[in-house]
C-alpha cells in the first residue's frame, strides 16, 4: 500500500525541489531530463525570465570589469562631433587634461566626442574606458578605447557610469548627452549619489537649456535654485578638471 489513501497515484513527484502528490504533478519529466533535451523549442531565449539572467550578467561583467578602475571622470558628448570640429579638440584635450590629473575616463565608447576623450586621455598614457551599447546602426567600440565593455541595456550601462565616476564633464551634444546628464543632476538631487561635480562645457552651447531651466522651471516652481547650482557652466576645460580634482581631494562639488 502506498500514500494516504492507497490508491496507486500516490508517487512522489518532484519538479526541482518541489513536491507534488496526489494529482498536483503537472509534469511527467524531469527538471534534469528537461534541461538536457536539446529538441524543446528554442523560444524560452526571447522570454524575459531569461532577459533577467542577461540584465543580471551585464551588471556582474560590468562590476567584474571596473571595480579596481580607481578615481574617474566620465565624459558625455555627441556621437556626431566630426573629427576636425573644434569640440573634438576640446574632448581630446579634456580626456588629456582629466588623465594627467590621474582619473580615469569613462565615456560611452562611441564615435565623435567619446572618441575625442578617449584619444586624449589613452595618449596622455591614462586609463581610457568605453561603455559602448548595442545599437542598431552599430558602430563599435572606439580605437582608443583600452579598456571596455559593450551592454545590450542602457539602464546597466548608465548604472556604470554612475557607480565608477566622481565626476561628469559633459561637452556639447543631443539627447543622449542630455539623458545622461539630466539621470547624473536627479541622483544628485535626490541624494541618490554622493554630491559629485557636473560641468557644462561650452558656454554659447549650455546658455539657453540653464535659461530655460532657470526662467521656466525655477520660476515655475519645478526646481530649485540649488539644484540649478549643480550645473557649473565653463569654456574652460582647465577649470572643468579643476574642480574634478578639488571635489576629487573633498573640496566639494561647487566652485
Ligand atoms: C550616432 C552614431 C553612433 C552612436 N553610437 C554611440 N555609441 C556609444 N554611445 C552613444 C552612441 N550614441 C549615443 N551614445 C551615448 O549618448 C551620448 C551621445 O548622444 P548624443 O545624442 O549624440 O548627444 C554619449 O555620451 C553616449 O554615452 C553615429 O554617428
Amino acid at each position: 500500500m502506498s500514500g494516504r489513501d492507497g490508491g496507486d497515484d500516490v508517487q512522489d513527484k518532484y519538479t526541482g525541489p518541489i513536491l507534488r502528490r496526489r494529482g498536483q504533478a503537472t509534469e511527467s519529466t524531469t527538471t534534469d531530463q528537461r534541461l538536457l533535451d536539446s529538441r524543446g523549442d528554442a523560444g524560452w531565449v526571447h522570454t524575459d525570465p531569461w532577459r533577467v539572467l542577461r540584465i543580471q550578467a551585464e551588471f556582474v561583467e560590468g562590476f567584474g570589469a571596473l571595480a579596481e578602475l580607481g578615481p574617474a571622470i566620465s565624459v558625455f558628448g555627441s556621437a556626431r562631433t566630426a573629427s576636425d570640429h573644434p569640440t573634438y579638440a576640446l574632448a581630446e584635450q579634456t580626456g588629456r587634461l582629466l588623465a594627467e590629473a590621474g582619473f580615469a575616463v569613462i565615456t560611452g565608447g562611441g564615435p565623435g566626442t567619446m572618441e575625442a576623450a578617449n584619444k586624449g586621455a589613452c595618449e596622455a598614457g591614462g586609463v581610457s574606458v568605453g561603455l559602448g551599447i548595442e545599437l542598431p546602426f552599430e558602430s563599435g567600440l572606439n580605437q582608443w578605447v583600452d579598456k571596455g565593455i559593450n551592454f545590450r541595456y542602457f539602464f546597466a550601462r548608465k548604472t556604470m557610469f554612475v557607480k565608477y565616476s566622481q565626476g561628469f564633464v559633459v561637452l556639447p551634444g543631443g539627447v543622449g548627452t542630455l539623458d545622461e546628464m539630466f539621470e547624473a543632476l536627479t541622483l544628485v538631487q535626490t541624494q541618490k549619489v554622493t554630491d559629485f561635480p557636473i560641468v557644462l562645457v561650452g558656454v554659447d552651447y549650455w546658455s539657453g537649456l540653464l535659461a530655460w531651466l532657470r526662467d521656466t522651471a525655477l520660476a515655475a516652481g519645478t526646481l530649485s535654485e540649488v539644484d540649478l547650482d549643480r550645473l557649473i557652466l565653463t569654456d574652460d576645460v582647465h577649470e572643468a578638471v579643476a574642480l574634478m580634482v578639488s571635489a576629487q581631494d573633498g573640496g566639494g562639488a561647487a566652485s
